[in-house]
Parts: C-alpha cells; structure tokens; sequence
C-alpha cells in the first residue's frame, strides 16, 4: 500500500497572551494571581518634579513594552555597541509570562521632613493615612515605608525581577530602592474557579476573597472614587513573618481551631465544603476567620494579593519564612486598618509577627499614550 500518512501535529499549547497593560484600572488588582512576586518601594532621591515626572513617563513606556513580552528602549543587543544596552537581557527570548506593574505613591512623595518637594502636599488623599501601631507589630524600618512601591507579578520570576531591575536602572539618579521582597507561591486566589493555594501553614487561603470579576463588589470595596485616586486603589503590604516550626509542632486539631477551617478540605468550621458559608457561632472565638470575617468587623471587606516567602534563616536556626501579605481596598480606614485591629486577640498571633510594612496610594489606569501618575501630576 501507500506509505504511512503523518498525522500526529507536533503538540504545541498556545501561547499565553499577556495581560493588558492599559486601562481604566491598573493590571495587578484583579488579575488572576500569576506565581511569582517581586515587590519593590524606592525613595525619590531628588527634589525636582520635572525629572520625577520624566522618570515616571520613562518607566510607563518601559513598563508597557515589558509587559508585551518586549525589551526596554533598543534592546539588550539593539543599541550602540559603545553604549550600555537599554535592556539589561535576561529576559530575552521569554514570554510575556502575564507580567503586571503595579504603581502606588507613598505618604513620602507628598510630604518628606514637611517639606513639599513636588507640590503636591495638598493631593495627598485622605485614605493614605499612616498605618498605626497594631498589638504584637515588630516592624523594621529597613523594611517598610518608600515613597513609591512596585508590585511586579508574572508566572516566571525572572521577569518579575527583570521589570523591577529595568525600572531601577531608569530612575538611578532619581530613585533608589528602599526595600525589596520576592514572593514564590500566591497565598490567595482573585479566581474562585481556580483551586485554591496553600499558604505556609498548609492551608487554603484566598477561599473568601473578593472575586476579580465580582464589578459590584469591586466597586464598594476595592476601587476609590475620589478626586485624583477615582479607579485607583489603596495597597497595603505586610512582611509576615511565620514561626513555621512551632507551628508544626502543634497538634492538627489545634491549627484546625486557630483558623478556624479544616486543612483538608478547608471547609469552615462545622461544614464540609471549601465553599460552604461561614458559620461564625460555630468557630472558636479566638480563630482567624471568625476575627477577619466582614461580619466580624462592619462588612470590612478587603482584595487580598498575597505570596510566601523563604529568605534563608534567622541566625538563630530558623528559616526566615512568611507571608508577604498584600490587600488592595478603596479606604484602608474601612479595609486593611479595622480589621488588622480586630486581628489583635487572633490565636494565630502566637505563630505570627508583623516585621515589615507599607501603604500606598496606587493611581487608576493609564491610557495609551498616558503615564502613571498622570491624574495627579498632569
Ligand atoms: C488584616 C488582614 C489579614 C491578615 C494580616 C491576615 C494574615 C494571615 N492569614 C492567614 C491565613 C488565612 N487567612 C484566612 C482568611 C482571611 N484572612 C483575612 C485577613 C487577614 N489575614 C480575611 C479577611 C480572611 C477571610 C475571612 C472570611 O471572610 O471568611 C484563611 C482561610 C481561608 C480564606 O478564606 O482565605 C487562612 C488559612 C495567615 C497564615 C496569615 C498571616 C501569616
Ligand atoms: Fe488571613
């Protein structure tokens, strides 16, 4: 007979497309969690408002293109032979990889040593309170604060880590970076069709969190409305530390109570299914969930973004790990600040510490042609 006919195709899965970086909001809020973090707030190191606004300009462009998937100005080959590449490389030939840049402005940008440096002392909203002390906080000033904080996430953390480093090297002489953080599995999900992760404790989180497709609920609790800010949103940043191993050491009825969930299933206490409602009467009254529940604390709602994190040890043995706790809201006085308060008899907080943290204020979406920040400069 004839000779065989190939039918089997080379087995390729499509590519994945990157996510927009234009918009009404910025990507990073409600796009489904990508694997990787790397967050990052700098200092303005200058007080002239004309070369921060170009710095911002500068980084929108380059933000855009590396969002695409693209290398930075000409490229990491593309320029003069004679000249520093305009892209420093390492991501050349990776995709896209759902790369999101985030932007928020801290209370530094508007106000530092009370000096106006950029004249925009009075554009400083309200809701960009100062965090205030909570119980238990053992913050490290060397890992808190910055007047401008990016938040790049992406499926592969080179290029996360890629983006962040590319706008370091356009802002040198403008910015310098304060403090830093990588974060490698997400601790939440913004996609209730998608499974839920697992945090360092070993149990599901993100199970109650607001949906990034839920536009109702959205708008109550994560986009603010006013002035400058309308579509933007208030992030805050936790570096939580988790004393992993007194945690294993505790029994799985106990760590059971203590959320207040079940670690198989990771249904609430007193049901059986992930998705089954909170039963708050049947949850010890010192659990987790039942203290950070909206029931709990006036219909508090927050959009929680969060990644673990292992930085080495301690010295003293341990490994430095936790949760890089992140939550976008529309008014962190009604969000992030009432709930961490109620969080203060939480029987998790003898596993926990609070070691770094930071608040900003991140501006809506920029429209092609537009750059971030643009609500509040232009
Ligand atoms: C101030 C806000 C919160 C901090 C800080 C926080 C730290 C933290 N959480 C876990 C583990 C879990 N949290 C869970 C639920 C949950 N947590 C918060 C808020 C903070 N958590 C909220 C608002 C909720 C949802 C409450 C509800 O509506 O039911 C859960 C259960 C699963 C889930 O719903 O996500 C776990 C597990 C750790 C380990 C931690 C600090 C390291
Ligand atoms: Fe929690």
């Amino acid at each position: 007979g004839l000779g065989r006919v190939a039918t089997a195709e080379p087995s390729q899965t499509p590519p994945v497309p990157p996510v927009p970086f234009h918009g009404r909001h910025q990507a990073g809020i409600v796009t489904p969690v990508q694997d990787r973090l790397h967050f990052a707030a700098f200092d303005v190191v200058t007080d002239d408002r004309a070369e921060l606004v170009r710095m911002l300009k500068e980084w929108t462009v380059a933000a855009a293109a590396m969002t695409r998937g693209r290398p930075v100005g000409d490229g990491a080959v593309g320029g003069l032979p004679q000249a520093p590449p305009d892209d420093t490389g390492e991501a050349l030939g990776l995709p896209p990889s759902r790369l999101t840049l985030t932007i928020g402005f801290g209370a530094g940008l508007f106000e530092k040593s009370g000096k106006d440096r950029f004249g925009i002392r009075d554009k400083r909203p309200a809701a960009l309170v100062d965090l205030p002390h909570f119980p238990g906080d053992r913050l490290d000033p060397a890992r808190g604060g910055g007047d401008i904080a990016v938040q790049a996430c992406a499926d592969d953390p080179q290029v996360a880590v890629h983006a962040v480093r590319n706008l370091a090297r356009i802002g040198f002489g403008t910015v310098a970076v304060r403090w830093s953080q990588l974060g490698f599995g997400k601790t939440s999900s913004t996609t209730p069709a998608e499974q839920t992760p697992r945090n360092l404790f070993g149990f599901k989180d993100g199970t109650e969190n607001i949906p990034g497709t839920d536009a109702g609920l959205l708008d109550d609790h994560v986009w603010a409305a006013d002035g400058w800010m309308a579509g933007g949103s208030y992030m805050v940043v936790r570096r939580i530390r988790m004393h992993i191993e007194t945690w294993d050491r505790t029994s799985l009825l106990e760590q059971e109570d203590i959320i207040g969930r079940d670690k198989s299933e990771g249904a609430p206490a007193g049901r059986s299914k992930e998705r089954d409602k909170v039963a708050l009467a049947a949850l010890k009254p010192d659990a987790h969930v039942r203290l950070a529940h909206p029931d709990t604390n006036h219909g508090a709602r927050i959009l929680r973004r969060g990644y673990s994190f292992t930085d080495g040890t301690d010295g003293l043995g341990r490994l430095d790990a936790g949760l890089f706790f992140i939550a976008f809201q529309r008014d962190p006085r009604k969000g992030f600040i009432p709930i961490q308060q109620s969080l203060a008899g939480d029987a998790l907080n003898e596993y926990i510490q609070h070691v770094g943290s930071g608040i900003y204020a991140c501006p809506p979406g920029v429209n092609q042609g537009g750059y971030w920040g643009e609500t509040l400069f232009g």
